[in-house]
């Protein structure tokens, strides 16, 4: 049987009396797409700090490809490819969109403080950063400058700028909020198409349900900190809990 990629036991944070995350448990599979939901306050957000090492748990442990990962800071989780993206702009404007991709494939090869010299010269990087904006049809974009282009874009770019660092389980924080439909789409898309791709695997949450129920092989759904519901995406939407605590209202709401 596979191996997960990420076993998470009993995973726990808590915050003076607030257990923001409570006994989380759970395996990740290699190329699978899990997203992570649950409503404001459910503990998303402190469970990819505690996965990506900004902060260290109270309890349990993360294991990644057979490594007790747990507590360890986050460019040390990073270097053995963990990879997140943020809700926020981490992006140069002033750079075009291919330096910034530049930048982060030469801060992976550790060139250390001579990145921004080397970056430009070094056709290695070029072609690195090139074959990785041409994976995410952005090709058009490279020679534009980050600070002109839409957001929708920024986003995107921001996902070349993860994937730089050529990780195995990529953490994606809402990729799709603030986004228009199209944008949206395009975001989806190119999730799927990396998906299918086998060389990823991705934590995904996100509020958007349709983004959800379109890209997910399973979901966890938590709620007050700890698992609602693990499974399927029909399971998940069957789930009398889930819809009472989280997709709540109808029926339409909950397919569409
Ligand atoms: N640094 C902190 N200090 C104290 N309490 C915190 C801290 N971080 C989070 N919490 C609390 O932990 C709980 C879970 O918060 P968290 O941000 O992880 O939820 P979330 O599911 O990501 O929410 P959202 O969807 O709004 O981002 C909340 O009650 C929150 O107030």
């Amino acid at each position: 049987m596979t191996q997960p990629i990420l076993q998470v036991s009993n995973l726990t944070k808590r915050f003076g009396g607030v257990a923001a995350v409570s006994g989380v448990s759970l395996d990740v599979y290699p190329k699978e797409t899990l997203a992570i939901i649950g409503p404001n306050g459910a503990g998303k957000t402190t469970f990819y700090n505690m996965l990506s090492g900004r902060m260290i748990p109270t309890e349990g442990s993360i294991v990644f490809e057979g490594r007790d990962i747990t507590g360890l800071p986050p460019h040390r989780i990073s270097r053995l490819g963990v990879s997140r993206s943020f809700q926020i702009n981490n992006i140069f404007d002033e750079m075009t969109v291919r330096e910034n991709v530049e930048v982060a494939v030469t801060a992976y090869r550790h060139e250390g403080r001579r990145w921004l010299n080397v970056a430009s010269r070094n056709r290695g990087v070029q072609e690195e950063a090139d074959e990785l904006l041409n994976r995410l049809a952005m090709t058009s974009l490279s020679e534009k400058r980050a600070g002109v282009i839409s957001y929708g874009d920024k986003r995107l770019v921001e996902i070349a700028v993860v994937l730089a660092t050529r990780p195995h389980l990529v953490l994606l924080d809402e990729p799709t909020a603030g986004m228009t439909p199209d944008e949206t789409h395009r975001v989806t898309s190119l999730v799927k198409s990396l998906a299918a791709t086998g060389d990823y695997t991705f934590l995904i949450t996100e509020h958007d349900m349709s983004v959800v129920f379109d890209v997910a092989d399973r979901i966890l759904v938590m709620h007050r900190g700890q698992t609602l519901v693990l499974g399927e995406p029909q399971e998940v939407r069957a789930h009398p809990e889930v819809r009472r605590a989280y997709l709540g209202d109808t029926e339409e709401e909950i397919a569409s």
